[in-house]
């Protein structure tokens, strides 16, 4: 039997339902920007590792702090950062730099542009707060605290951040290996295209969308509108050991739209062949025998982008053990329309919040508003009206 046309977000679903979480590799700290955590990290070290000097200036012992009226204390040697902490001697301001350990005794750090120097005296003429310019040991993040404890893809802070906390290590996800197959007779690329041809988007678009989310790409390849050739095409990808099989074009019902008879061929089982939305309505989603996903996503060029954008990313987030992704605002009209229609915006913060726009041009073959576009408005479908960026970055906040 046919798989009838399902709703998108039960498409949406669908595919989640099919997907799996990826396994997992542990890699150096310094290696890992851009890789999606897959197990909680631990601090290695208090930070700071010790009490330090936030400002270059004079550490004034604890018992001198208060003293009324001028009052001379005797200029120590200097302690610089790196430095092993000396005690402070009485009546001694010492001089210290940023990040330089506190000497044991030290009440607080005077700084120096408010110092009073006379020769090798300091003159102490008001009195300091406790603790003044000290950054006190652990008091950003503790000894064996967990500081990260989701699957989220790590930047270049958290890289920094890690690094800091004296981790060396980090467990990630592996990247999904993934299959591109662009299907039409009428393609080329853009160095060779004919007048008669249409040049490729959709390869380069949805490689650079799956290398964007982490995907290694072991297979590209332009495919002719050719039975025979698509289905050798899905079985090599197969036999490379490929997680994920991702097809653009031929998957509308054409005399050359041979895409979904090949998926039968190879006895993949279709979830769904269609789906209640613009762009994007022939899209298909299936599982290989032994359970790769193949997306199937139409031709004209927006409607692959928002299939790759919304489905593809739902099984990398799965891949990754990511939960699903959650709009960054959601309006609470509900337009009971049948048909997901998902438009084209550009989203602008505002102090009221945010002003979106939708943007001119929203057929899917109409390229030139991505241009300018940040957002996606996914509207109808009986969902409450929802904004998506344009692409899924992977960086959920903890609080979702
Ligand atoms: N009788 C019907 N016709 C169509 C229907 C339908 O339901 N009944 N659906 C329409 C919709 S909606 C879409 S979307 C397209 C999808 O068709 P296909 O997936 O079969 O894609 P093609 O026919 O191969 O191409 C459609 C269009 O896109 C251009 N194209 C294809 N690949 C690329 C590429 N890699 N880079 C740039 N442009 C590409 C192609 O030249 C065509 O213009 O079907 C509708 N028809
Ligand atoms: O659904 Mo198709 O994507 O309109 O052009």
């Amino acid at each position: 039997m046919k798989p009838t046309r399902i709703a998108f977000d039960d498409a949406l679903q669908k595919v989640r339902d099919h997907a799996y979480a990826g396994p997992c590799e542990v890699l150096p700290v310094i290696m890992a920007n851009g890789r999606i955590l897959a197990q909680p990290v631990v601090a290695q070290r208090n930070c700071p590792p010790f009490d330090m000097s936030a400002m270059d200036g004079f550490a004034i012992r604890k018992d001198t702090l208060k003293l009324p009226g001028d009052h001379s204390l005797w200029i120590g040697e200097a302690q610089f950062a790196g430095e092993p902490m000396r005690p402070l001697s009485k009546n001694e301001a010492r001089p210290i730099y940023t990040g330089a350990a506190v000497p044991s005794g030290t009440g607080a750090v005077l700084v120096k542009e408010k110092a009073n120097i006379a020769g090798t005296s300091l003159l102490l003429s008001e009195a300091l707060m406790a603790g003044a310019n000290i950054r006190l040991t652990g008091e950003d993040a503790r000894l064996n605290e967990t500081v990260l404890d989701r699957p989220i893809r790590l930047n270049p802070a958290m890289v920094g951040t890690l690094s800091a906390y004296g981790v060396t290590n980090v467990t990630v996800r592996a990247k999904p290996r993934v299959a591109i197959l662009v299907l039409g007779d009428e393609l080329a690329g853009s160095e060779d295209a004919t007048a008669d041809q249409i040049i490729d988007a959709n390869g380069p678009m949805v490689r650079a969308l799956l290398e964007d989310a982490g995907c290694s790409i072991l297979q590209h390849t332009r495919i002719k509108d050719d039975a025979q050739a698509i289905c050798e095409a899905l079985c090599s990808a197969l036999d490379n050991g490929v997680n994920m099989i991702i097809s653009t074009g031929g998957a509308s019902v054409g005399a050359k739209d041979l895409l979904r008879s090949s998926v039968e061929a190879i006895g993949a089982l279709i979830y769904f062949h269609g789906a209640h939305m613009r762009p994007g309505k022939p899209v298909l989603f299936a599982t290989s025998r032994s359970g790769v996903p193949i997306f199937g996503l139409p031709g004209n060029p927006v409607a692959a982008l928002v299939g790759a954008r919304f489905f593809i990313m739902s099984a990398i987030r799965a891949w990754y053990g990511m939960s699903g992704e959650q709009p960054i605002l959601r309006w609470s009209d509900c337009q009971d329309s049948g048909q997901t229609r998902i438009l084209k915006a550009y989203a602008k913060p505002t102090e009221a919040g945010s002003a979106v726009v939708v943007l001119p041009g929203q057929q899917s073959h109409m390229m030139r508003s991505l241009l300018a576009a940040n957002a996606w408005i996914v509207q109808g479908g009986d969902q409450p009206r929802r904004l998506f960026p344009l692409f899924d970055l992977l960086n959920d906040r903890a609080d979702e």
